[in-house]
């Protein structure tokens, strides 16, 4: 499922037309048909339906939907926001189609008049502004845009809610906070944008016939479960466990004994063949028996916190480091010297960021992938820029990043976006708030380097990996667990439900 900006948005739409031959008509009534359907389940007869038009091809797609419910039998009253001359083009096709199958256009007169009809509606079908909104919302619709969000109506939008921006970058703006959103076709960036995404609602893509395109802008892709079902590699009736990976997780402190024994576990849960714990004797003494599947490799310790020394790493596929390591400048420097000697992919996460912050030219130079998987706060950090930036603009930011630092990018988050170093995008689609406390970020870990162990493309294997991690949260709060309670070790126990079904 491709993400668009407004922009790619038109040009697919252009393409439609002009290469497809498909009339622009037909696309707008395809879309507000195909709304209606997805509506069905969720309004019935006995409800009074108000559509709000706007003067672009937004309000277009509303008299369509107006009409067809109308011709369904449904109560449907349409509001139009703007002057009858500011209705043109397509959008004017289907207001006089409205028009003939009997329906009324009530125009706009005054605020008290919109707040009259919003009383009386159960539904407000919000079809004011889409994706060519510019600038800050101007009046009248920024009262009706507050008038809809006080009322207890159920609010659908369509293609977007109103007011909200479609891309990044946007810090200001009022919009319609929709119960449900029917995206047009493709998902908008800033459905992923966790300052616009409560705007949405409950939200689904409808279909409307468009051209299919590669875009210029390189891939964004939002990652969902049929797309892991395609990617994800089928454990062989005739494996070993040398099939699918010897991986090593380099981290802990006196301290932070417990980070490293989740990414441990969570790693053999997800898959990997062998699976050894780096680490100081102190933490390994209180971890050894919570993950007994796991073997030790002893590291040289001073003050509870790894010191410089030399690894032998050559029988490993991969190396997962950072988790609880500690901040101490002795363990930085042997982050820095191994992640420099080490010819195998490496993660890199929490502390070990910290480590590697300043030697971000020298991870440039490595020939096997590295991949950093910074929240916002470790993205700050390694980039200089302030979170509430990279929450603004995390594609943009994201992809100058790996493509400078010829990394993998995992920017955590709600819709954590993984990026590679050519600037291609995949956003993870699931988890839950229940994932905001410490430890996720370390269960996260141990998932990543299973994946990236087994025979799949980089990036697939780690949106993979964020897709089951997500998903593990998202069963567990739908049956026993609650976003309150749930603990990072859970996440990790609830992988078996998660591979049972993929
Ligand atoms: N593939 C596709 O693309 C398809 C797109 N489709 C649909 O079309 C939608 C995009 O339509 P669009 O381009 O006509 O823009 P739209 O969002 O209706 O806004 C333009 C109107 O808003 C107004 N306006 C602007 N800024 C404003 C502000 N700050 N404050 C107040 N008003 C403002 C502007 O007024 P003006 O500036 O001209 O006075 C003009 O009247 C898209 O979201 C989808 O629903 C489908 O039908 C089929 C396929
Ligand atoms: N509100 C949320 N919704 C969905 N996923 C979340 C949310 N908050 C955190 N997560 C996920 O939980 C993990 C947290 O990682 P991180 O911040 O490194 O945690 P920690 O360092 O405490 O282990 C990431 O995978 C992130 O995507
Ligand atoms: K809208």
């Amino acid at each position: 499922m491709q993400i668009v900006t407004a922009k790619e948005m038109y040009e697919i739409d252009r393409l439609t037309i002009e290469k497809g031959g498909v009339d622009g008509k037909l696309l707008m009534e395809n879309a507000g048909r195909s709304i209606v359907n997805h509506m069905l389940p969720i309004i019935d007869r006995t409800k009074s339906i108000l559509v709000l038009v706007g003067g672009g091809n937004n309000g277009g797609d509303g008299f369509v939907i107006a009409r067809t419910l109308l011709t369904d039998g449904y109560d449907v009253l349409v509001v139009q926001l703007v002057p009858d001359y500011k209705i043109k083009g397509e959008a004017a096709y289907h207001k006089q189609l409205w028009l003939n199958f009997g329906g009324i256009v009530h125009v706009f007169q005054d605020t008290s008049m919109i707040r009259r009809y919003l009383l009386d509606a159960d539904i407000v079908v919000d079809a004011m502004l889409g994706i060519g909104i510019s600038g800050e919302v101007r009046q009248p619709l920024k009262d009706v845009i507050g008038l809809v969000n006080q009322v207890e109506a159920l609010t659908i939008s369509v293609d977007i809610p109103s007011g909200l921006p479609a891309d990044e970058g946007e810090s200001h703006f009022e919009a319609v906070v929709a119960d449900y959103t029917f995206i047009v076709e493709h998902p908008k960036m800033s459905l992923f944008l966790e300052s616009c995404s409560p705007f949405y609602g409950k939200w689904e893509v409808v279909k409307i016939g468009l051209f299919h395109s590669n875009l210029s802008s390189g891939s964004r892709i939002a990652w969902r479960e049929r797309d892991v079902k395609r990617t994800l590699p089928k454990r062989s009736r005739n494996s070993h466990k040398g099939t699918h990976g010897r991986g090593l997780v380099i981290g802990g402190s006196s301290t932070m004994p417990g980070s490293i024994a989740m990414t441990l576990k969570a790693a053999l849960r997800s898959g990997a063949g062998l699976i050894t714990g780096g680490t100081i004797n102190e933490v390994f003494s209180s971890i050894a028996s919570h993950c007994v599947e796991a073997t030790y490799l002893p590291l040289l310790g001073k003050a509870g916190a790894m010191t410089t020394q030399p690894v032998d790493v050559s029988m490993y596929n991969a190396i997962a480091i950072g988790m609880g390591m500690g901040r101490n400048e002795e363990t930085a420097a042997f982050t820095r010297q191994l992640v420099k000697d080490v010819t195998k992919p490496i993660l890199i996460d929490a502390d070990g960021l910290h480590h590697i912050k300043d030697d971000l030219a020298s991870i440039s130079q490595r020939k096997q992938p590295t991949i950093l998987t910074p929240h916002p706060g470790e993205m700050a950090m390694l980039t200089g820029i302030s979170v509430r930036e990279i929450l603004l603009h995390p594609f943009e930011v994201s992809k100058q990043f790996a493509y400078e630092h010829n990394v993998y990018l995992v920017l955590k988050g709600p819709h954590t976006i993984i990026t590679d170093p050519n600037g291609n995008q995949l956003v993870n689609t699931t988890g839950n708030q229940g994932l905001a406390k410490g430890g996720s970020g370390d269960v996260l870990s141990g998932v990543l380097l299973a994946m990236i162990m087994q025979e799949q493309s980089m990036i697939e294997a780690l949106a993979n990996g964020c897709f089951i991690h997500g998903k593990s949260a998202d069963l567990l709060i739908s049956s026993h667990r609650s976003t309150e309670d749930l603990l990072a070790t859970d996440v990790i126990d609830g992988l078996a439900s998660v591979f049972r079904t993929l």
